[in-house]
């Protein structure tokens, strides 16, 4: 069988003055934004959906907070394997619209990701249906590993630090699992969450798997109540800091992003960008976590589809922002 091409895309490595200029040192970002679904999902879900397929499945069902769903399902158009989404109700037009053109069947079930996950795994009983899961799996955190093989590529030297959000862990787990194999395992790497969805800070804090109450952050798409158990083990491989924003930042991070680069991102992408733009990172630096000279940096702009100008406007609102 010869090698399947990849459904993801080499994505673009971008200095930005800017955020340089508020890290105080160069930040380099891994624009996942421009992946086709528009999130860095198709990296991982598309290698799992491609590897079942091989398997002889005869349909996929993806519970998604939104992006794995689209990953899901444009997956599956290209491997003529027909999907089905499960979605938390409440989910934006413009999800609904794109998961619809590419041809995915859409169930709206529960209020958060953990009650649609439920129904995706019951639905997959069926025989030959399987399900898709968002962040759990071995094979999304290896196809999600492909990023550090780029970076790798594209830079040869390791930055002093990577910067990501943490949803269920999959993105986590997968840069681990990618920067063991390029041997940067002792690059550090700092997670972020909102508040309200950090259910992987509050793993590390109790040294065991927590799951939150409910979903409160606004960045819905970090919404997983539980992370996987594979990204608190992570933070026994490598250095993991583990940092929590208030959605006020992580949408301050949206605004300062769009001025800065001309790029709009989802809430659980300006929870990375936080990082740099609330000062998490001096603060970090001035503590003597990290080193004061980190030579440059790798942000993972992870994207996400359900922001627009409206969307927008209704964070900002939601917030007292003007
Ligand atoms: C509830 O949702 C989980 C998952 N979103 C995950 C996600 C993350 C976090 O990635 P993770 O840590 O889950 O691998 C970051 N940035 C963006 C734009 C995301 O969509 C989903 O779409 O089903």
């Amino acid at each position: 069988l010869e090698e399947q091409r990849p459904l993801h895309i080499v994505t673009p490595l971008l200095e930005s003055w800017k955020l340089s200029m508020a890290a105080g040192t160069t930040v380099f970002l891994k624009l996942e934004n421009v992946q086709p679904t528009g999130s860095f999902k198709i990296r991982g879900i598309g290698r799992l959906c491609q590897e079942v397929a091989k398997k002889g499945c005869k349909h996929f069902v993806c519970p998604s907070g939104g992006n794995a769903g689209v990953a899901a399902a444009y997956a599956a158009r290209n491997l003529g394997i027909p999907t089905t989404v499960v979605l938390p109700k409440g989910a934006n037009s413009t999800l609904l619209q794109r998961l619809e053109r590419e041809g995915a069947e859409v169930l709206m079930v529960g209020k958060v990701w953990d009650e649609a996950n439920l129904k995706a795994q019951e639905m997959a009983k069926t025989d030959g249906w399987v399900n898709i899961p968002s962040f759990d799996h071995p094979m999304i955190w290896e196809g999600n590993g492909s990023i550090v093989h780029e970076l790798k590529d594209t830079l040869g030297t390791r930055p002093g630090v990577i910067i990501l959000s943490v949803g269920g862990g999959g993105l986590l787990a997968g840069v681990v699992a990618g920067m063991k194999q390029v041997g940067w395992q002792d690059v550090p790497i700092i997670a972020m969450e909102t508040r309200g969805a950090d259910s992987f800070n509050q793993a590390v804090q109790a040294g065991r798997l927590v799951t939150l109450p409910d979903i409160t952050s606004m960045a819905k798409s970090l919404g997983a109540k539980t992370v996987a158990a594979r990204a608190l083990e992570c933070t026994r491989e490598c250095q993991i800091i583990s940092e929590v924003v208030d959605d006020e930042e992580a949408v301050e991070a949206i605004e300062r992003f769009l001025d800065d680069e001309r790029m709009l991102v989802e809430p659980a992408c300006g929870a990375a960008l936080a990082a740099i733009y609330s000062g998490c990172l001096g603060r970090l630096q001035a503590e003597g976590r990290l080193s004061p000279s980190l030579g440059f940096i790798v942000v993972i702009v992870c994207g996400g589809n359900s922001i627009h100008r409206a969307e927008l406007k209704e964070l900002q609102a939601r917030l007292g922002r003007s």
